[in-house]
């Protein structure tokens, strides 16, 4: 299978040359064909050719089986004028990648919380307050007036019945639960709608319960009662919101794996953002990313997914072989080294 890997910026050169490791192992030992071509993007590439997104990555992630795309800093790039593109917002919508899946459990002696918590958050990837109508025109926000700035969230029937679907059929696959997470309370229109399909689509999928909870008790449940939720689904914000948190909670935000699926292209991508207080010590955890490799490779419907995600849970079983963040001594290439051994060992 061919991959293509945009290492990004801050951490993600550091995090993406330990993935690529683990995947070259991975092949090695799985007898699973894996050629991992790697591309710039980010700041790398605004040096090379004045973009942060080229449009010869645009091209060819069609061609690929898969893109593993690392952290941005987005938050420091010019504006688009001057080459500024979100790559990760950009990808998202340029290729309707609607669904945002971040998978999240505790493991034992890792993060502050006292309960189980085995869930996974299918955030609309689209819409939104993200919506960015046109990589190259901007965000949905404007000013009428340099005192006055407006965020248009845009919620329609299409995306929001397209993710509700994804997460009911996923549910199917695990404890066939749904939980719409909305603020349909206030946002009486657009929550309402995107209530409204998840309501619809509820009704395709009998087997699979839904409940619907308001946005800021899910934030407080999630910590009080983890256990409760098995999927979420949820809009944009409301989704990156949560999937930091339940990540936290967990341990650590470098240890959630992420994917951002449409119906034929599926972008891996780390949970976290590039990390720039950390960026060049070698320290940053890799579990993110690695992970969201596997999710991608599962997505792929590789048998290697199982090895990989397995190899990964054995290092972070271990004291011993964990990073900093999550109280360990490992730096991000040794953690890639534990997990390369792991594999060869299971
Ligand atoms: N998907 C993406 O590419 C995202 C990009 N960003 C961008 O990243 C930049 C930094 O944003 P922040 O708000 O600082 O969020 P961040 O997620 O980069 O970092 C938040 C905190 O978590 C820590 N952290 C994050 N990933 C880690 C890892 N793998 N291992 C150990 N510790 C880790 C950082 O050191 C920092 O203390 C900004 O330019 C922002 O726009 C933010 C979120 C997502
Ligand atoms: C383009 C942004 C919405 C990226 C982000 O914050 C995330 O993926 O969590």
């Amino acid at each position: 299978m061919n991959l293509l890997l945009l290492p990004g910026d801050g951490v993600g050169p550091e995090i993406a040359a330990a993935t690529r490791r683990v995947l070259e192992v991975l092949a090695e030992t799985c007898g699973v064909p894996i050629a991992i071509e790697e591309r710039a993007i980010g700041f790398a590439s605004l040096a090379e050719e004045g973009t942060t997104l080229p449009d010869a990555v645009l091209e060819r992630i069609p061609q690929v089986d898969g893109t593993i795309l690392g952290p941005v800093s987005h938050f420091d790039y010019p504006p688009r004028e001057a080459g500024g593109i979100n790559p990760s917002a950009a990808l998202r919508t340029h290729f309707a990648l609607y669904a945002n899946i971040r998978p999240c459990r505790s493991r034992a002696g890792l993060g502050i919380l006292r309960k189980p918590m085995d869930l996974v958050i299918v955030r609309e990837n689209t819409e939104g307050f993200y919506s960015d109508r046109n990589m190259h025109a901007g965000s949905g926000e404007f000013m009428p007036d340099e005192d006055m700035a407006l965020s248009i969230r845009k919620i329609t029937a299409k995306g929001a019945s397209r993710v509700a679907r994804a997460a009911f059929a996923l549910a199917r696959t695990r404890r066939n639960k749904v939980t719409a997470v909305h603020k349909a309370n206030v946002l009486t229109l657009s929550d309402g709608l995107f209530l409204r399909e998840v309501r619809k689509v509820a009704a395709e999928f009998p087997d699979v319960e839904l409940e619907e909870v308001i946005v800021d008790a899910a934030a407080a449940l999630l910590i009080r009662s983890p256990d409760r939720f098995d999927v979420i689904v949820t809009t944009n914000m409301f989704g990156d919101i949560l999937s930091d948190e339940a990540s936290e909670l967990c341990g650590s935000l470098g240890l959630g794996g992420s994917i951002n699926a449409g119906d034929d292209i599926c972008v891996a991508q780390a949970q976290h953002g590039s990390a720039p207080d950390i960026a060049g010590q070698g320290i940053a955890n890799p579990t993110s990313l690695i992970l969201s490799a596997a999710m991608l490779l599962d997505w792929l419907s590789s048998p290697a997914a199982a090895v990989l995600e397995a190899a990964v849970e054995d290092v972070l079983d271990t004291p011993a072989t964990r990073t900093r963040d999550i109280g360990g001594t490992l730096g991000t290439a040794e953690f890639g080294e534990a997990v390369c051994s792991a594999i060869r060992r299971l």
